[in-house]
């Protein structure tokens, strides 16, 4: 989904990284891709990174995407490289900033469970199941055209507290942050914890996000590398 999304909204090239830091190099990663989509996925970000022991609660782990990709989103802000973030993706660039995350939301008082249901079709796990509300005139509700607008939900985290730079634009009805960016970035930095990857080239939301994103690669790629040092380069 992440990369048909991509590839036929974004107009852009999909490549998969291995998010390993035995396998790559922030630095080389940075050289090769124009941007990145940092996706959804289960494992959590471990608590270490933000300053909090493991507990049960905290779930399993991927130490190696924390290893890649919390430096990659830190050095794409610094340098003004556009990032999209996903769910795990959206948590990440929270952490990333300095910002905190609760282990199970649904845990909490007065919050929904805002993981998939356990059984029923894709269609059914990735359907429209609650309201994010946005900043009025803010970078989201331009981007959408609305102030108000329905999305999925499939995580079990959430933001405890936002991080140094991080604006919070969007907010499900039990309070739980779902659109987020980064205050100061040069770059593109939304990220969002519902799944625009679902249903991306016709849902109203999914679709500007990505199309958005696309852009900025492709403006991206055009600063670094000037149509006229292309022509050079092939001269
Ligand atoms: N682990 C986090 C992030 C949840 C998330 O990204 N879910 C997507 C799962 C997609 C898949 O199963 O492939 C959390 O639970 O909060």
């Amino acid at each position: 989904m992440n990369s048909q999304a991509i590839s036929q909204v974004s107009d852009c090239t999909p490549l998969l990284v291995p998010a390993d830091p035995r396998l790559v190099r922030v630095e080389d990663l940075l050289e090769a891709c124009d941007g990145f989509l940092f996706t959804g996925g289960r494992p959590n970000v471990h608590p270490e990174e933000y300053g909090e022991a493991e507990t049960k609660a905290h779930g399993f782990f991927d130490r190696s995407r924390d290893a890649i990709a919390l430096p990659l989103i830190r050095a794409c802000v610094e340098r003004g490289q556009p990032i999209l973030g996903i769910c795990r993706g959206f948590q990440e660039v929270n952490v990333a900033m300095g910002g905190t995350l609760y282990p199970e939301i649904r845990d909490l008082p007065g919050r929904m469970n805002h993981r998939m249901p356990p059984d029923g079709s894709i269609e059914e796990k990735f359907a429209l199941r609650h309201k994010v509300t946005l900043a009025q005139g803010g970078v989201f509700a331009k981007l959408f055209g609305a102030q108000e607008v329905m999305t999925n939900t499939l995580h079990g985290q959430g933001i405890k507290e936002a991080g140094a730079r991080i604006v919070v634009e969007g907010y499900a009805p039990d309070g739980t942050p779902e659109a987020i960016y980064v205050q100061g970035a040069r770059g593109f930095t939304l990220a969002v914890q519902w799944h625009p990857e679902w249903n991306a080239a016709n849902d109203p939301v999914s679709r500007p996000l990505f199309v958005a994103f696309g852009k900025a690669v492709q403006d991206y790629a055009t600063r670094r590398s000037p149509p006229s040092a292309q022509a050079d380069k092939v001269a």
